[in-house]
């Protein structure tokens, strides 16, 4: 190692996206090694609007490994921390930048410690899958830090003992998590089916649903249905395996009709194994289902559905629309159901690609109040409005998978201290 008076700090800023599953992954055979009972398939959130950016940093200065999360010290005691961060040291290769003097052996990376800093541009444990976007990234930079020269599949089943979900954030567009078969998890591994140029009509509305803290974790939810229900088992031996296939099917011919049907049918298969669950776990709430019935009804009333819904652990919302065209239509029911408290204002009540508005015909709250009820309502209790119910409706699309990001005003680590901004 380069003398270790020397106070150099290497560091390596990357950004990552989260992601959605439109086929759930839901139970584990092996909670260590996060190993699932079926394969799953999910979209790239672009990470323009929902991303983690992870700054990791080494130098021979810092006496223990820390982290930051959005600003915070955060404990990196945890199992899966220490999984992941074991697993991507003992991959690490030799470094050498003569310029800067740094000298880093293979052998060297087991005594050097590391600092981590991780922002979220969204919120954290609300339900918008942070953990996915949080552990792929941690993996992701970790590995460039230290020179490890595995690809990406290899790189998702490091990031998979983090979060299971954080597998498929390796990749833009689509990706599936194969669930593998052997049971050292080796075999267990996210794929790309296809980039996020592939499909790029979709535009994606998550509206973030008022609510507490979720009582009951993934984590605890999924162990709860492998122990107490008998349709978990049954959907992952006959139900996934033929949706896998017919999903990847509609994927690759953007095939809309079978994407948002297969996406809808999971999200509720799901959701009918938590109440299948002993005790049963409830996700969504009243307004999870509203949202349901909005869509299903406007799907109805048209020649073929122009939006899909899926809802993980939580009761928000993630509409994905067949193109700007149908976003628009949706957004102009959703608004007209769910409109902001009367204190709020337009500009933060729809976040994200903001030029959806336009589209909508709206440009301030009165607007809003005169949006018509959608035609296909035909009765009062139908056309109800509730206001307040939806804290705020993000509007995405596909994105990319993960960057480094070279500028180093973008770092959150100080270069020289290696500590935060
Ligand atoms: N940027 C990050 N870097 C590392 N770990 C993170 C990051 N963001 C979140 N996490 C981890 O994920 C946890 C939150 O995960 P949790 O599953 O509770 O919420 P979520 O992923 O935001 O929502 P959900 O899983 O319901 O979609 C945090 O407590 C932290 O341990
Ligand atoms: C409903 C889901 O979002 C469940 C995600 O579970 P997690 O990946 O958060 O669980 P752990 O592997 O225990 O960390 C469906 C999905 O993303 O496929």
């Amino acid at each position: 190692m380069a003398c270790e008076s020397e106070k150099w700090v290497l560091m390596v800023t990357a950004q990552t996206p989260t992601n959605i599953a439109v086929i759930k992954y839901w139970g584990k055979r092996d909670e260590d090694l996060i190993l699932p009972i079926n394969d799953s398939i999910s979209v790239t959130l672009d990470p323009e609007h929902l991303c983690t950016t992870t700054t990791v940093a080494v130098s021979p200065s810092f006496d223990q490994d820390r982290m930051w999360l959005n600003g915070k010290e955060f404990s990196l005691s945890g199992g899966r921390y220490q999984r992941c961060l074991k697993e991507i040291r003992s991959r690490a290769s030799g470094f050498e930048d003569e310029k800067k003097g740094v000298k880093i052996t293979e052998k060297d990376w087991e005594n050097l410690h590391v600092h981590i800093s991780s922002y979220n541009n969204f919120p954290t444990a609300a339900g918008l899958a942070s953990s996915a976007a949080g552990f792929a990234c941690l993996v992701f930079s970790l590995a460039k830090l230290m020179n490890v020269k595995e690809d990406h599949g290899r790189l998702s089943a490091i990031a998979r003992q983090g979060s299971g979900s954080a597998c498929r954030s390796l990749y833009g567009g689509f990706a599936k998590w194969i669930m593998g078969k052997n049971d050292d998890g080796s075999d267990s591994m996210a794929v790309q089916l296809a980039d996020e140029k592939h499909w790029d009509d979709l535009v994606i509305v998550i509206a973030v649903v008022s609510s507490r803290q979720k009582e009951t974790s993934s984590t605890s939810g999924m162990r709860e249905s492998v122990e107490t229900s008998k349709l978990i088992h049954h959907r992952a031996k006959e139900v996934v395996p033929k949706r896998i296939v017919e999903m990847e099917e509609a994927i690759k011919n953007r095939d809309f009709e079978s994407f948002a049907h297969l996406s809808c049918a999971d999200s509720n298969q799901f959701h009918a194994v938590c109440m299948d669950t002993c005790p049963p776990i409830f996700y969504m709430n009243d307004t999870s289902h509203r949202i349901i019935s909005c869509v299903e009804k406007w799907n109805r009333s048209e020649a073929s559905p122009q939006v899909a819904y899926t809802f993980d652990a939580g009761p928000n919302a993630v509409l994905i629309a067949r193109n700007r065209k149908a976003a628009a239509l949706l957004l102009q029911r959703l608004l007209f159901h769910f409109p902001p408290r009367s204190d709020a204002d337009l500009k933060s009540y729809v976040i994200g690609d903001k030029s959806i508005l336009q589209d909508v015909g709206v440009q301030d709250m009165k607007d809003v109040d005169a949006l018509p009820a959608p035609p296909e309502i035909k009765d009062n209790i139908a056309a109800q409005k509730y206001k307040g119910d939806v804290s705020y409706f993000i509007c995405t699309r596909p994105g990319r998978g993960p960057v480094l990001l070279s500028d180093e005003s973008q770092a959150l680590l100080n270069p020289k201290t290696g500590l935060p901004k």
